[in-house]
Order: structure tokens, then C-alpha cells, then sequence
């Protein structure tokens, strides 16, 4: 969708030289409010001179209209540059559609900044911190991975992914996934970073709001592993298990490990994930309690609603083993009473599901409270239905 915002060429800044070639502004500037996915921004790095940073004009590139975006970069700079001009002088924004079209450009400001310092913030780690085993930091399947799930992955049907799961309730998928010694060496290798975080004092982010401890395995050098593990085992499954929430186009992930026990975190309270699909494993070590409990899948609007008997499932994790299951399915953890536990989980992501989401105004597939209503939508109708006729047929025949 187009959002055009008419912007009186009075106000315009004056043109600027780039490069030596004067452009000249548009009658009318136009910005979609959705930015486009494959379209691949220019740089603009070297254009230090700017009043605006220049992550902001590669990050707005993507909102331009589609007939821009193969233009020259000094067409589309200045462009840009214009209605920033424009948007940061005027006070006073009172028409709707220069409201809405601020909106957007202070959303994308708010999200090139925060994408940055998350880089920077990756950076700083990965450039300081020494991993202790190298080769977790590359996906190489056979030691990571347990030959059985290899092979049925690389089989890729169906039948060849029932034949190393259980489905204990419908959308719940149990497997044994991970060597021991892999298990082992991540589980060494989270130690060795939270130790450095202690010694250096390095204030890193967890994984989420729910933890006070676990680590995002994504910050400190395991991302490509994860992306490849996500793109060569997990989305061939949940392509086939998963397909109505996106299983098929995962294309991001949040790679994190959760751990639990004394002066760990405890338990883990009722939730649904930000994920289309996610993976949980068991890394170790010795633990009781801890028991992942399941209840139903739940759209947004629906993630209160009762549970029913048939979605109730308690699971107790066994190391090497993953769960698998969709983001929005209710779950949370029970408390891990001794020992020590640690989970890996992979919070998959597609960005073609969400995007459509955004338009979907019918009941989702997925949910099972959307599904009951439905159906019971469907016998209320038939009921009347059902009454019409016989009401009809009682006239006729008296
Ligand atoms: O502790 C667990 O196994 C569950 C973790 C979890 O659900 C999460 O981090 O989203
Ligand atoms: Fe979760």
C-alpha cells in the first residue's frame, strides 16, 4: 500500500548537489507503508556530511515506491532526503496522512537505531570473547546431530519424520536430536562465556523478559550455526508438520539457552513464544522437575480462553532430546527442584507470515478456539436452518 504525502513545494528544502548532479525534487512525495523484503538498499556510508545518519536513508530506502527503487542512488537520496527535511522542520503535523507517514519514518528511525546498537553490541562480544571449542561454531551435521534424525531429514518425507517422533497430542513432535558430546561441549562452552561475562562485567542482554539468566547463543558467534541448523533440519519438518503458520518461508531465528536451578532461574511462568515454530532441547546435565506443560494452541485474540481436557500434555525432558512445536501453542515449565538443568531453544521466525498476518481478517486455522467457534457457529446455522424447513414443510402439509 502507497502512503502519499502531499508535501507543498514551498516548503521544500533546496535541492542538494550530490555527487555533482543537482536533482530535482518531485511534485509529490510518495512512501509504501510496508517496506519491501527483497529490495536490497544502497549504502550510504560514505555520505558523512549528512544531517541524518546514513543507516536512516538505507533503512527508509526499502519504503520507497516501487518505480524508485531502481533508480540511482543520488535520485533516491535526495528524495528521501526531502521529506526527512520536510518532517523534522514542520512543528506542527495536523493532516492525517502526514501524521500516519511520520509514523512510519520515526518506526523505521526507532528500528535502524536499534538494529545498530544490537550489531555494535554483537560486535564488542564477538571481538573480545575467546570460544572455547571452535567447532561448535560450524554446522557440521554429524557431530552435531544423532545419525537417525540425519538421515530422516535427508529422507525428507512424512513417513521418514514419524518414524523418529512421538506425537503425544496433536502439534507436540519429540525426537532425539543431539550427540551427547555436542550437548556436552555447548554446555561447556555457555560456561566458559557466562564466566567471562562475570570477569569482565560485560552487562549482556538475556534471552528475554521471562529470564534472569540463559545466554542468546546468537550474540556470542553462534548465529550461522543456527541459521544453517534452522535452514537445513528445521524447516524441512515444520514445512510438513507446521505449514498453516509459516513453516516453509523461516527464514530468522533467536538462538538462546535457558538454564535453571540453584541461583538459576526457578521455573518458567505460562506463555507463548515470539516464534512461528519452535525448537527446545535438552542439553543436560542431572535434574528433577523441570517439566515443560502444554495447553492448546491460541490465536492473540484467543490466548486466555479455557483449556480443554484433550490439550492438556506435561513433558519431562530427557537431554539430546527437542520438542518441537509452534510458537503460539500455550506452555510453560515447571519448577527444576535439584540439580541443574539447560535447554538450547530456537525461536524460528518467517517474515512472510507475519507480513500476511497483518492482513488476515478471517478466524486462523491454527487456533483451536478460532476452530471452536467456528464450528459452533456452524451448528447454530444448521440448527436454523433445520428449523426453517421443518416450519416450511408444517405449513405445507397443514
Ligand atoms: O524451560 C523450558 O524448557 C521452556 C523454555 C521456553 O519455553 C522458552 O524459553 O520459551
Ligand atoms: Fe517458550
Amino acid at each position: 500500500m502507497a502512503l502519499e504525502a502531499s508535501i507543498d513545494r514551498r516548503n521544500h528544502a533546496q535541492s542538494a548537489t550530490t555527487n555533482g548532479a543537482v536533482v530535482l525534487p518531485p511534485a509529490s512525495y510518495r512512501l509504501r507503508l510496508n517496506p519491501s523484503s527483497e529490495h536490497k538498499p544502497d549504502s550510504y556510508d560514505d555520505l558523512h556530511q549528512l544531517e541524518f545518519t546514513p543507516l536512516l536513508f538505507s533503512s527508509l530506502e526499502r519504503y520507497l515506491p516501487p518505480t524508485m527503487l531502481s533508480m540511482s542512488r543520488d535520485v533516491k537520496f535526495q528524495y528521501m532526503r526531502d521529506i526527512l527535511m520536510k518532517y523534522s522542520r514542520d512543528g506542527e503535523r495536523t493532516r492525517e496522512k502526514d501524521v500516519l507517514l511520520w509514523q512510519v519514518i520515526c518506526a523505521t528511525i526507532q528500528s535502524a537505531v536499534s538494529v545498530q546498537r544490537h550489531k555494535e553490541y554483537r560486535q564488542r562480544i564477538i571481538s573480545n570473547y575467546q570460544p572455547l571449542h571452535r567447532e561448535l561454531f560450524t554446522m557440521h551435521a554429524p557431530s552435531v546431530l544423532v545419525p537417525a534424525f540425519v538421515k530422516a531429514v535427508r529422507d525428507n518425507t512424512e513417513a521418514s519424520f514419524r518414524s523418529i517422533m512421538a506425537e503425544p497430542i496433536p502439534g507436540i513432535y519429540t525426537f532425539e536430536m543431539l550427540q551427547p558430546r555436542f550437548c556436552e561441549m555447548l554446555l561447556s562452552e555457555v560456561e566458559n562465556f557466562e564466566r567471562w561475562v562475570h570477569d569482565t562485567r560485560f552487562r549482556i542482554m538475556r534471552p528475554n523478559t521471562m529470564n534472569k539468566f540463559g545466554a542468546v547463543l546468537d550474540d556470542f558467534g553462534l548465529e550461522t550455526m543456527l541459521d544453517k541448523l534452522m535452514n537445513d533440519f528445521i524447516r524441512p519438518i515444520s514445512k510438513v508438520f507446521f505449514p498453516e503458520v509459516g513453516g516453509s518461508t523461516l527464514d530468522s531465528h533467536h538462538g538462546f539457552v535457558v538454564e535453571y536451578g540453584m541461583d538459576r532461574d526457578v521455573e518458567l511462568g505460562f506463555h507463548v513464544d515470539d516464534s512461528e515454530v519452535t525448537l527446545n532441547v535438552c542439553l543436560g546435565r542431572e535434574f528433577s522437575g523441570g517439566e515443560l506443560f502444554f495447553r492448546g494452541v491460541r490465536c492473540d485474540k484467543h490466548v486466555n480462553t479455557e483449556t480443554q481436557s484433550e490439550e492438556i500434555l506435561d513433558y519431562s525432558h530427557v537431554p539430546g532430546y527437542a520438542v518441537l512445536h509452534r510458537g503460539r501453542h500455550r506452555h510453560g515449565a515447571r519448577a527444576t527442584t535439584s540439580g541443574s538443568r539447560v535447554n538450547l531453544l530456537v525461536w524460528c521466525r518467517s517474515s512472510v507470515f507475519r507480513e500476511l498476518k497483518k492482513y488476515q481478517k478471517e478466524c486462523s486455522s491454527w487456533c483451536a478456539e478460532c476452530q471452536r467457534e467456528k464450528k459452533e457457529r456452524q451448528c447454530i446455522s444448521i440448527a436454523a436452518t433445520k428449523q426453517e424447513l421443518l416450519k416450511r414443510i408444517g405449513n405445507t402439509s397443514s
